[in-house]
């Protein structure tokens, strides 16, 4: 699993101090932490299905104290804004997929929360975090990921246009598709379909010169 986030979502119920179950979703799914969980009604179905070494994250730079805590107790594999400011993006994306899977024969989920981006990218969103992704960061990522073949699964989290103007929804969903298109295999260089052709003129098509 990518998880790529400003925020690390692996708040226990008691660990969260906001109360908000979006903080939380990792928490449930690591085997290592179930010990720490207690039954939540309702939640019955949720199988903690995670190891710890089998995520990574990207894009961290609002993580709460014992969201650190877990991370560091647990070894989790993470990559915050500082280690892309540091290392670069081609560097933690090498780093991330060799530490998740050295032989590259897994399937991948990359999670996508759109507050990974920086706000200027991503305004309808409801807990946004200055000093994020970039949209080439963003973009990058994503065809690393489908380069490999093994993206098998994407989420894409907390685009919310209830928040911001029309302006900024616009903002949000054209990074998001941009995001999306990426996963799908949307390169920058450019693409064609299968069998493409260079069309031959015929009587059909003729395409008159322009008048000079
Ligand atoms: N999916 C999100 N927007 N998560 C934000 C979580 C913020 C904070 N760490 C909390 O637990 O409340």
């Amino acid at each position: 699993v990518v998880w790529v986030d400003a925020h690390a979502d692996i708040n226990t119920p008691l660990t969260s101090s906001s109360g908000n179950m979006h903080g939380m979703p990792l928490s449930f799914l690591v085997k290592e932490l179930q010990p720490y969980i207690s039954k939540l009604p309702g939640f019955e179905f949720i199988k903690p299905c995670l190891s710890a070494k089998n995520i990574a994250y990207i894009g961290l730079r609002d993580v709460d104290p014992g969201e650190r805590y877990i991370i560091e107790k647990l070894g989790i594999q993470s990559f915050s804004m500082s280690e892309v400011d540091r290392h670069g993006i081609k560097d933690v994306v090498e780093k991330a997929m060799h530490y998740l899977d050295p032989e590259g024969v897994k399937p991948i989920h990359l999670s996508f929360d759109i507050d990974a981006l920086d706000p200027s990218l991503a305004p309808s969103t409801g807990t946004p975090v200055p000093g994020g992704l970039s949209i080439r960061e963003g973009n990058y990522i994503c065809e690393e990921l489908a380069a490999t073949g093994r993206l098998t699964c994407v989420d894409i989290a907390e685009v919310n246009p209830s928040l911001g103007n029309e302006r900024d929804n616009l903002i949000t969903v054209n990074s998001a598709l941009s995001i999306i298109t990426h996963c799908f295999g949307g390169r920058r260089q450019g693409t064609y379909p299968k069998n493409y052709q260079i069309p031959i003129p015929t009587h059909t098509n003729h395409v008159a010169p322009p008048p000079s």
